[in-house]
Parts: C-alpha cells; sequence; structure tokens
C-alpha cells in the first residue's frame, strides 16, 4: 500500500490526520479556492436544481488524491441543503450492501461514493438503475424461492470521486450528468489556502512564507496544509512562532522537500528514469520494481504532478524524461539526444 510516513505523499495518512484536515475544510463554494471551472458550473447547477425543487444531476470528481474531492461532495450537499451518506467502493461488497443505503436516503440527499472505480460488478448493476429511474431491483432470497423485488428510491444524487476516471465502466461514466476533473492548484491559489489554514491554525505568518509553502506543495492542498503545520513546528521551536520566508525555507529543506516540492519519492522515481534506464522509455512495472514502489502508487500518486510539471512523460512504449528532468538534476544528456525527441524543447 501506500506509505504513511511520507511527507508529501498525497493520501491521507492517518485518521489523526483526517480529523486535522476536516478543521481546515471549507464548507461553502464561496470559501473553496481554484477550480474556478468546476466552481462556476456547480454553482449554475445546484442553483437550477434548487429552483426546481429537484436532485442535482450525478456528479463524478476524479483528480488526484488530495486535490478536494470530497470536499467538494461535502460542499455540494451544504448547498444544495441536504444530507450527505459516505461510503467507498470497497466497502460496499454486496447488492444489499448499496440498497440499505439507497433505501435509507431522504429526497434529494447526496450519496458520495470515494474510490468508486472500485464498485464490485454485481454492485455496480444495481446502481445503473437506481441512478437512471430511482428504481432499485434486487434479489432476495436464494435458489427457488428467490424473487425479484423493485422498489422506488427518493430522487437523490450520485457524487462519485475517483482518482482513476479511466478504470470506471463506460455504463457508469455515462450515468453521471456532471463530470468534473479536478486540476492541480497555482502556487497563488495554493498560498491562499496555507494563509485561510494559517489563520483557522493561529499560525502567524507572513505573506512569502505562505508563497514558499504553496510553492512546494506539488500543486496539491493537502499537501499545503500538511507542510505548513510542519513548518509551524520548526518556527516555534527554532524561531519566535513566525513563518517567515526564511523559517519556510529552512523547515522545508530539512524535511527534504526541494525548491520546487518534489520530495525523496519524486526524486528517486526520476534519478531511477535518468539513471538506471538511461532516460527511459521504461514501463510502469520495471519501474515500480526499481524504486520499490506499487504501481498503483506511481500511478496515482508520485506520476500525475512529474508529468503535469513536465518532468516526465508517458509513451506508448513506457515512461520517459524530459529534458527539464536532466536540467533539476544537472545531468548531462545522453550523446545521440533523448530517446525519440527532437532536441528543441
Ligand atoms: N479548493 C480548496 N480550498 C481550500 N482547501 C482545500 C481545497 N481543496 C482541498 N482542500 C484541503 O485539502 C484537504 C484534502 O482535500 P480532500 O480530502 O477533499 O481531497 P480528496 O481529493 O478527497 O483526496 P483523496 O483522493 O485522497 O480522497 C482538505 O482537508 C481541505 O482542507
Ligand atoms: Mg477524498
Amino acid at each position: 500500500m501506500i506509505e504513511t510516513d511520507r511527507l508529501i505523499n498525497a493520501t491521507a495518512a492517518s485518521s489523526q490526520e483526517e480529523l486535522l484536515e476536516r478543521a481546515l475544510r471549507p464548507k461553502q463554494l464561496d470559501e473553496y479556492v481554484g477550480q474556478e471551472k468546476i466552481r462556476g458550473q456547480l454553482q449554475i447547477f445546484i442553483e437550477a436544481a434548487r429552483r426546481r425543487h429537484e436532485a442535482l444531476d450525478h456528479v463524478l470528481l476524479f483528480g488526484p488524491p488530495g486535490l478536494g474531492k470530497t470536499t467538494l461532495a461535502h460542499i455540494i450537499a451544504r448547498e444544495m441543503g441536504v444530507g450527505l451518506r459516505h461510503t467507498s467502493g470497497p466497502v460496499l461488497e454486496r447488492p444489499g450492501d448499496l440498497a440499505a443505503l439507497l433505501t435509507n436516503l431522504e429526497p434529494h440527499d447526496v450519496l458520495f461514493v470515494d474510490e468508486i472505480h472500485r464498485l464490485s460488478p454485481v454492485v455496480e448493476e444495481i446502481l445503473y438503475p437506481a441512478l437512471e429511474d430511482y428504481q432499485l431491483d434486487i434479489m432476495i432470497g436464494e435458489g427457488p424461492s428467490a424473487r425479484s423485488v423493485k422498489l422506488d428510491l427518493p430522487p437523490f444524487t450520485l457524487v462519485g470521486a475517483t482518482t482513476r476516471a479511466g478504470m470506471l465502466t463506460n455504463p457508469l461514466r455515462d450515468r453521471f450528468g456532471i463530470v468534473s476533473r479536478l486540476e492541480f492548484y497555482t502556487a497563488d491559489e495554493l498560498s491562499k489556502i496555507v494563509t485561510r489554514s494559517a489563520g483557522l491554525l493561529s499560525v502567524l505568518i507572513r505573506p512569502e512564507g505562505a508563497l514558499e509553502i504553496a510553492r512546494r506543495s506539488r500543486g496539491t492542498p493537502r499537501i499545503a496544509n500538511r507542510l505548513l503545520r510542519r513548518v509551524r513546528d520548526f518556527a516555534e521551536v527554532k524561531s519566535n512562532g513566525q513563518v517567515t520566508l526564511q523559517v519556510a525555507d529552512a523547515a522545508l529543506s530539512m524535511l527534504d522537500v526541494d525548491v520546487i516540492g518534489l520530495d525523496i519519492m519524486d526524486r528517486k522515481l526520476l534519478l531511477s528514469v535518468l539513471e538506471k534506464f538511461d532516460g527511459g522509455p521504461v514501463g510502469v512495472d520495471n519501474l515500480a520494481a526499481a524504486i520499490g514502489e506499487e504501481r498503483d502508487t506511481i500511478e496515482d500518486v508520485l506520476e500525475p504532478y512529474l508529468i503535469q510539471q513536465g518532468f516526465l512523460k508517458r509513451t506508448p512504449r513506457g515512461r520517459m524524461a524530459t529534458m527539464i528532468a536532466y536540467r533539476h538534476f544537472g545531468i548531462a544528456l545522453p550523446k545521440n539526444g533523448l530517446q525519440g525527441e527532437l532536441w528543441a524543447d
């Protein structure tokens, strides 16, 4: 599974961290920083559904860990003025598990299904008519006495979240009226998030300190909030408690987060492509074996940001390092240039 002690790991590390996160979670759409496009769309769709006294259309949120999917699901329910039931793909093992949740919903409630790409096929099957017609078709009993029962459900909104939209089956994906891809945040946006969190945690922070944490947070609010907490510790012990540029820089360097936010695991992955595989192309399974990580961790957690930042490329023959990666590590380019790439970038 995903390492939990990796400081910059975007997945929530522990239940204690989840509690801390909950305290920092924005509750309304206008507190939710960034993701302008999604916010603008949701604002309109929510307002329209409310005016018509209807349930909001089903929403699929996808994107790398820690970008705010769960936060957005809660905001949707709150802005709609309805309740939220939280579950996840792997937890819903049998059709009955889903049926129990669905039949207990109040009209217009949000059913939030995290990791929706991990629903079992039998559960997915009964979800289709529920999404389409608010109807439940389940078998009761077994063998010759088994019978099929049809139940009417209250109109509800499914909010599905996944780090892997590509792993959703087409029929499931087609049943979402609103499909939103969350993007990595800019340093300015993360700086706003850090400043807001500092206020909630009563941390004194200078704007340059906030920006420095933001720039080194891999475009991810969860990481920004986590780094803020660690930098605060450093500021309290090593300085007068105020987070200045110098304090942030010293703390983050001590934590092995480099100037652009790459941590040990990022560097291990990139250096492995550069040095062990001569810049690639290298298949993701070979890469996983070389750095001792799960393939899923590479695909879900590590590589999206490295690709977005232009360090790594996904090609049909495997992962390849780019010129930017060679430059960042000060490694000389291979004499015959990068495989399959022109020199200019
Ligand atoms: N747009 C935002 N504005 C302010 N804070 C945010 C925003 N998005 C996320 N956060 C903060 O980042 C933390 C992580 O967000 P969240 O738990 O919603 O991520 P996620 O996408 O559900 O991650 P995962 O894929 O691991 O479930 C939240 O606790 C919240 O405080
Ligand atoms: Mg989540």
